[in-house]
């Protein structure tokens, strides 16, 4: 027979709803601002606590599922569009979706905000000054030589989140205090456990 504690904790409903309930980490930015080194750190603390993970990164959707889409506004929005039914798919089926993409518009993000399952908007913010000292792929290079139009905060804009559901200024901060912030919003709205008590 199964104990009574066992039982209820069985059956506490926001306990199920919290195994079941699915996310989608939005994290916005500008290139070399730091959302995929942060998704991979915050997917690893999130599978170590068994909870369900996918990351959709901006340069793997942009190989596999967008392949033909450039970096115009019209292009960017339909990616970022794209991405978002993907990641409402599987939050609505439990996952937590863990998205790294530029998305640069206000507009489609705020649509995205009012009709997915769970959107949670993070703002990984970094001086253009930083992100183009660290330019991990060498593209502001090429943007300030002059060899690559419409780069996103050189010559194409960001729109910057106007009340984001959380920031992280990864100039100030370290990649660990940035995961722990987003565990403690992903936690205050009860999309994950409480993980310092696991
Ligand atoms: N013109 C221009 N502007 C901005 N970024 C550019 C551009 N051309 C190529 N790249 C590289 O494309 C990577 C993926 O961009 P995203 O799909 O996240 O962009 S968007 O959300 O559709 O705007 C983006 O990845 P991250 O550097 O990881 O942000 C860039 O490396
Ligand atoms: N606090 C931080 N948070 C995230 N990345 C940082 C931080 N400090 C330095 N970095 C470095 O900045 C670079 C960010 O690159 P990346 O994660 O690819 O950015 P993005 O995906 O936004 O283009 C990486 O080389 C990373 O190691």
């Amino acid at each position: 027979m199964v104990s009574t504690q066992v039982f209820n904790s069985m059956t506490d409903e926001k306990s199920i709803n919290r195994a079941i309930s699915g996310g989608i980490i939005w994290l916005t930015g500008l290139s070399g601002s730091g959302k995929s080194t942060i998704a991979t750190h915050l997917c690893k603390t999130l599978i170590q606590a068994n909870l369900k993970v996918e990351i959709l990164d901006g340069d793997q959707i942009r190989t596999w599922l967008s392949p033909g889409l450039g970096f115009t506004k019209a292009d960017r929005d339909l990616n970022v569009q794209r991405v978002g039914i993907v990641a409402n798919l599987l939050s609505r089926n439990g996952i937590l979706v863990i998205v790294a993409m530029i998305s640069p518009y206000r507009a489609i993000r705020n649509h995205l905000k009012a009709t997915t399952h769970n959107f949670v908007e993070i703002f990984i913010n970094a001086p253009l000054e930083v992100c183009e000292m660290r330019d991990p792929k060498g593209l502001y290079a090429q943007a300030r030589a002059g060899d690559m139009q419409g780069f996103t905060g050189m010559n194409d804009p960001y729109e910057i989140p106007l009340q984001p559901d959380l920031i992280c200024h990864t100039a100030d901060e370290t990649i660990a205090e940035s995961v722990s912030k987003i565990i403690q919003t992903l936690s205050d709205r009860s999309l994950i456990p409480n993980l310092d008590h696991q």
